[in-house]
């Protein structure tokens, strides 16, 4: 069992308003752990990854990222908002995936992926780029290294996405719907890819996903997620194969009614 906890979200909550999306959520990833999160849609699982990638605030609650706090820094025995300094650190730790690529357009592929390495990292030009080919081979599209995103399909342009954030060598990548907006056809190669990082075993996982037999397939552990609570958790095969799963199997029935987000 893997000993070390990677990510730690305390009693968060999160609201918009008066909305309150994220009503308490304790949750913890280890190192190297494959998270599955799965939850109908508008329940609040992007809301979850966001806080983690830093692009929401969490209204209630802490994060901690590798031991240290994310969102706050604690000054003179208080807790107190972390500086953009302490939150770019801590989130250099952290890739995330979206569900709609978010490519630069005016780049090349090869460029698109040696970008962060250079300005964030400080990388030199040929390091960067020996890195970004490198990616670029383990999600199969080194042939596409001047090619512009919009001469892709939306396989393509995902797996360019997954080489882009794992150059930056994350402890824990973050994949939210990474296939949703793809054509059916172009599903495969992109999970293909996800299933062959996480058998690579050294980097955590959280992963947002309706693809119920791919996330049963590459997942240590499945958290079922509504209304901003964890209703149940736990390894796949528990959770699947135990008698007493009548409240999960008619949870999971509103997924293939088409509830799925
Ligand atoms: N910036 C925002 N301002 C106001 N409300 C928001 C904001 N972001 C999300 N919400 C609301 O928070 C709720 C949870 O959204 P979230 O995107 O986290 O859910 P989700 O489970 O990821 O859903 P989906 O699968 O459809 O993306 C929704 O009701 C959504 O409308």
């Amino acid at each position: 069992m893997k000993e070390n906890i990677l990510v730690k979200y305390n009693d968060i909550h999160k609201s918009y308003g008066d909305l309150e999306v994220l009503k308490g959520i304790n949750l913890g990833i280890h190192e190297g752990e494959k998270v599955a999160l799965i939850g109908p849609s508008g329940s609040g699982k992007t809301t979850l990854a966001r806080l983690l990638m830093t692009l929401e605030e969490p209204t209630e609650g802490t994060i901690e990222v590798d031991g240290k706090l994310l969102w706050h820094e604690e000054v003179n025995g208080k807790l107190q908002r972390a500086s953009e300094k302490h939150l770019h650190e801590v989130r250099g730790n952290i890739g995330m995936v979206f569900q709609h690529f978010h490519l630069f357009p005016h780049m090349t592929v090869l460029e698109n992926i040696m970008e962060a390495p250079m300005s964030v990292l400080g990388l030199k030009k040929s390091e960067a780029k020996k890195d970004a080919e490198e990616m670029l081979e383990k999600v199969g599209l080194i042939d596409k290294v001047d090619t512009y995103p919009a001469q892709l399909s939306g396989g393509q342009k995902q797996r360019v996405a997954i080489a882009r954030a794992l150059v930056m060598r994350p402890k824990i990548m973050i994949f939210d719907e990474p296939t949703s907006a793809l054509d059916p056809e172009l599903v495969g190669e992109v999970l293909d890819v996800i299933k062959e990082i996480a058998l690579e075993g050294k980097m955590g996982m959280l992963l947002i996903t309706h693809e119920m037999d791919f996330a049963m397939d590459i997942a240590d552990r499945v958290v079922f997620f509504d209304e901003g609570i964890i209703l149940e958790q736990g390894p796949p095969k528990e959770l699947f194969n135990n008698p007493e799963t009548d409240r999960l199997q008619s949870f999971l029935s509103r997924f293939t009614n088409g509830g799925i987000g």
